[in-house]
């Protein structure tokens, strides 16, 4: 375990990006809100029922930018030193590591491949790690896709860690072709491995196929007469790693699960899923530490593991128990999350600062006793139990409740809690259990998922259960390193987008409303009160579509009903002023990380597109949910497989941007409703314009003087930041707006438009 001598040079440190100026412009801008909120309240009587429209609006607007400033108030982040961890440390705790797949359409299993390759070479001792993959998919092919990636394994990790490989994800590290000034003996292994992970792909590939020859395998006995929504446990040992020495031994364990699924029992998606790979790994491997990735997030740091622990083992050096879990942010090798990046950086940041940074579903590492439910009150100086606490956990009875009938199950629980992690002589053994705990009743009365493991009652399982942990006093760490530890994809602008986008609304309102609240927390439970305030800011998104929708469709309507929108005269300068500071500000965030302008303004768009499209259908599943009419779901996001091969047969000379896609980056659409407020609003202001420009106004009677240029400025930004929109009228396939869209947007325009001239 760890050296408790304090002269050597820290393992982690916390680093303090707070900044004066930036405090100073933030306040600037609530001050201009503020001041735009008193000079509404003050011109009420002048003005009709738009303004007071408009003052709830931006009363949004300015509670939300309360809440970012007091999120980004005092941002912070870790740095570590995996290189001072040797001699510090004398022996590496053990960590299992989760990925979790749940349809083999969706995600192909190349993908999740590679993500398992890219855990299984991490830098750190094999026999600390063990892998364990979930599929909710209950899939064949996944299946015998990992097999056949364990058997490569057995050439890519050796390799891995013979050259030093920076990424060790297969399809990322052949993209870039041999060098052929390279030492031989390097280049004779590359061009095997190359060779092997191209087999591997084919066959992958040729099974996709046709999986019917599957059925000829004993071995995938078990998937014969199955659905994903009907099928029993299966739990399957792909690779063991029985210590010594040797190239295989690299390889750490590597473990197939599928939990048991019945049409009738709610599954509870991916907190289900890693609710049963905490207890399966419980029973074979029980290490302290558990990583979870997605499965299209590959390891693209080698050291990442180590990273994580000199966060862990500082903390314990110091005998200060309170990091929960270390979370690194999600970064992507594509370019469609630019604007997710952004945010993560600085309200991740901010929230590091408090607390610690939300967990955010992948690249996070857990504490196993946290996540059984420990509060930081339940431990002692020395980071053992309570006697209070002993006697709360480790009665015999309560175990049995809280942690499911299982008597093996409840020993290693015991165990975590204890210290005394127990890992099995060989997996083989709990194999039986290890099926038993995976069943659909396993779960029923007990408290996983309520106040154990991965909480429920919510679509963002991953926001659910953070907050659950820092509600019990826990901190967080983030950790950016660079190159970025982990990295995944993500879908183009267009419909999964806005499926996604509407989950993650939908799974964050429902937060607001359950157990976990921070509104209830933030006065009786351990969360920091700034730290719920940042809660705040998250779990609201969804409600912030309906002030973003009336706010761009308020110039239309003020421009066609001759009504002022916005202050006139020099009062006119704080709009401005907002708009511009907020302009520059973003801009200013978007080039420091090294985005170019035209990634701010394609970010902004998407911005005001998926707050009034997708976030707005949180709303009503939300409410649809409370009333018991209806469950809210998780469709999984579509991942495609970027191309490969490309590049690195055609030799050097080729780069990656050599026949860039014409395509890439533009917007798609389909026929879903998710299209339907989008379209409209462009179709409304694009008509007020026109009106506008023909003088078609209707004539005013109120005191505080018509509409005018202000409000068509505000027509054409709303224009500008729909532009996808704009060029989806001109567009064909699925790069259109289809017309049955169209001509309901049309449709409700034309109300709109009868509404603004005549009210
Ligand atoms: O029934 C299910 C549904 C999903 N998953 C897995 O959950 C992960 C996340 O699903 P994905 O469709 O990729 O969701 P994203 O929106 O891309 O993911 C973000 O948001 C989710 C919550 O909405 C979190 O679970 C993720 O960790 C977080 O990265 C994937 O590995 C899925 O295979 C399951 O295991 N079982
Ligand atoms: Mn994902």
């Amino acid at each position: 375990m760890a050296d408790s001598s304090s002269s050597l040079p820290p393992l982690s440190e916390k680093i303090s990006y707070k900044s004066y100026f930036l405090r100073a412009v933030d306040l600037t801008i609530l001050g201009l809100l503020y001041s735009l909120l008193l000079y509404r309240v003050v011109y009420f009587n002048q003005n009709d029922t738009v303004w007071v429209v408009a003052f709830l609006c931006e009363s949004c607007f300015s509670f939300v930018w309360f809440l970012i400033t007091c999120t980004k108030w005092s941002p912070a982040a870790y740095k570590s030193y995996p290189e001072r961890l040797d001699e510090r440390v004398h022996e590496l705790p053990s960590v299992d590591m989760f990925v979790t797949t749940a349809d083999p359409v969706r995600e192909p299993p190349i993908l999740v491949v590679n993500t398992v390759l890219s855990l299984l070479a991490v830098n750190y001792p094999a026999n600390k790690l063990a892998c364990y993959v979930s599929d909710d998919g209950c899939s064949a092919l996944t299946y015998f896709s990992l097999k056949e990636a364990s058997k490569f394994a057995k050439i890519w990790v050796p390799f891995c860690k013979k050259y030093n490989v920076r990424v060790r994800a297969p399809f990322r590290y052949f993209l870039n072709p041999l060098d052929v000034t390279e030492d031989s003996q390097f280049s004779k292994d590359w061009e095997i491995a190359k060779r092997e992970y191209e087999k591997l792909s084919q066959k992958v590939e040729d099974a996709t196929g046709d999986s019917h020859w599957l059925d000829a395998d004993d071995d995938y006995e078990a998937f014969s007469n199955t659905k994903p929504t009907d099928h029993s446990t299966i739990v399957k040992v792909l690779w063991e790693n029985k210590g010594g020495v040797g190239d295989k031994e690299e390889v750490p364990h590597f473990v197939y699960v599928s939990r048991e699924k019945r049409p009738n029992y709610f599954h509870h998606y991916k907190a289900g899923a890693m609710n049963f790979l905490v207890r399966v790994s419980g029973l074979m491997t029980n290490a302290p530490y558990m990583l979870n990735v997605d499965c299209d997030m590959y390891a693209n740091e080698a050291n990442v593991v180590r990273q994580a622990m000199c966060i862990f083992l500082q903390k314990s050096m110091n005998s200060n128990y309170h990091c929960a879990f270390v979370q690194f942010p999600q970064d992507f090798y594509d370019s469609n999350a630019d604007e997710l990046t952004v945010l993560q950086s600085y309200i991740g940041r901010g929230f590091a600062g408090i607390q610690g940074p939300m967990y955010a579903g992948s690249g996070c590492f857990h504490t196993r006793r946290v996540m059984y439910g420990l509060s930081l009150d339940d431990l002692e100086d020395d980071g053992s139990l309570s006697s209070l606490a002993t006697s709360k956990f480790l009665a015999e009875e309560s175990l049995a409740k809280d942690f499911g009938n299982s008597k093996e199950m409840v020993k290693s629980v015991v165990e975590t809690l204890q210290r005394k992690s127990n890992p099995q002589n060989t997996l083989a053994n709990p194999l039986k259990v290890a099926e038993e705990v995976g069943q659909c009743q396993y779960e029923y009365q007990t408290s996983w998922g309520k106040t154990i493991g991965w909480l429920y009652d919510s679509t963002s399982e991953d926001a659910n259960t953070s907050i659950g942990i820092h509600s019990r006093g826990w901190t967080s760490s983030y950790l950016l390193p660079e190159p970025p530890a982990f990295l995944g994809a993500m879908p183009p602008g267009g419909p999964e987008a806005m499926l996604q986008q509407r989950r993650w609304a939908t799974g964050l309102l429902e937060i607001l409303f359950n157990k976990q609240s921070p509104l209830i927390g933030m006065f009786c439970l351990k969360i920091r009160f700034r730290q719920s305030l940042a809660y705040i800011y998250i779990y609201t998104w969804g409600l912030r579509s309906i002030p973003e929708l009336f706010y761009c469709l308020l110039p239309a309507y003020c421009l066609l009903h001759n009504s002022a929108l916005f202050p006139k005269g020099i009062y006119l300068g704080i709009i401005l002023t907002v708009v511009g500071m907020h302009c520059v500000y973003t801009l200013w965030e978007f080039m420091s990380l090294g985005f170019s302008v035209y990634s701010w303004y394609v970010s902004q768009s998407f911005w005001r597109i998926k707050i009034t499209c997708s976030w707005l259908f949180s709303i009503p599943d939300v409410i649809l949910k409370l009333l018991g009419i209806s469950k809210t779901v998780f469709i999984v996001t579509k991942k495609t497989m970027p191309e490969t091969k490309s590049r690195s047969t055609s030799g050097p000379s080729q780069q990656e941007d050599d026949c860039p896609d014409p395509n890439s980056g533009k917007f798609e659409f389909d026929g879903s409703l998710y299209f339907l407020p989008g379209t409209f609003i462009l179709l409304v202001n694009l008509a007020a314009l026109a009106g506008y420009s023909m003088g078609l106004q209707r004539v005013s009677n109120y005191g505080g003087g018509g509409s005018g240029l202000a409000e068509a400025c505000g027509c054409i930004l709303v224009i500008m930041l729909f532009l996808p929109f704009l060029k989806g009228l001109f567009e064909k396939g699925k790069y259109g707006i289809p017309l049955s869209t169209l001509s309901k947007a049309a449709f409700l325009a034309v109300l709109f438009l009868v509404f603004s001239l005549g009210m």
